[in-house]
């Protein structure tokens, strides 16, 4: 495993809910070539599939908490070894929402080789989930659930920010701006990595 994309880079995009992380990583996907992996994602696709083990991921992610650390990782394993071959790059969205996260996914996969900080105010941010929720049809869009995935963000998440800055590896980028502008700001972090 760790052989295989051992000339992919990894990029970890960490930012509140809302903060526009899934905007940029298209958007990346589109201008780099990298492939989008985003732990969300594979955990709904797996609540969808209706098996017993995503009922037990809805209830949890209805509630606005973190599901157990293990199932996250291996789903994001699993993906990344099936793009190992044809991959230059990784984009882990969503992940690590906590210190320990980070540190099994170095263990069982790499190291990453930057961290994009996609930064907005919480009011911001409950601003653009009222939005999206009134679309996308996510049953933790709504305002209970996301006052929740605000406080475990600020309180869980936040510290993975200072873990890695202390590695020089952090790039805050303010997601304040039109999406134009900071994906601006986001390809110039990429840019810089080569
Ligand atoms: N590493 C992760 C990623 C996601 N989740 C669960 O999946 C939910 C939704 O994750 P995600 O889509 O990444 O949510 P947010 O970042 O809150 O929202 P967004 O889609 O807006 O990024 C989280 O609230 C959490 O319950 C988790 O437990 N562990
Ligand atoms: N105004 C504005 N809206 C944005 C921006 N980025 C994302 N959004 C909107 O905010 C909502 C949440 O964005 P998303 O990418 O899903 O955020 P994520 O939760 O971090 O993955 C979406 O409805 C987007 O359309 C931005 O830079 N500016
Ligand atoms: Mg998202």
């Amino acid at each position: 495993m760790a052989d295989k994309i051992k000339d992919a880079k990894i990029i970890f995009v960490v930012g509140g809910p809302g903060s526009g992380k899934g905007t940029q990583c298209e958007k990346v996907v589109e201008k780099y070539g990298y492939t989008h992996l985003s732990s969300g994602d594979l955990l709904r696709a797996e609540v969808a599939s209706g098996s017993e083990r995503g009922k037990q991921l809805q209830a949890i992610m209805q509630k606005g908490e973190l599901v157990p650390l293990d199932t996250v990782l291996d789903m994001i394993k699993d993906a990344m070894i099936a793009k190992a071959d044809v991959s230059k790059g990784f984009l882990i969205d969503g992940y690590p929402r906590e210190v320990k996260q980070g540190e099994e996914f170095e263990k069982k996969i790499g190291a990453p080789a930057l961290l994009l900080y996609i930064d907005a105010k919480a009011e911001t941010m409950v601003k653009r989930l009222m939005k999206r929720g009134e679309t996308s049809g996510r049953s933790d869009d709504n305002e209970e659930t996301i006052k929740k995935r605000l406080d475990l963000y600020y309180k869980a998440t936040e510290p993975v920010i200072a873990f890695y800055e202390s590695r020089g590896i952090v790039r805050k980028i303010d997601s304040e701006l039109s999406v134009d502008e900071v994906f601006k700001l986001v390809s110039q972090a990429i840019d810089n990595l080569k």
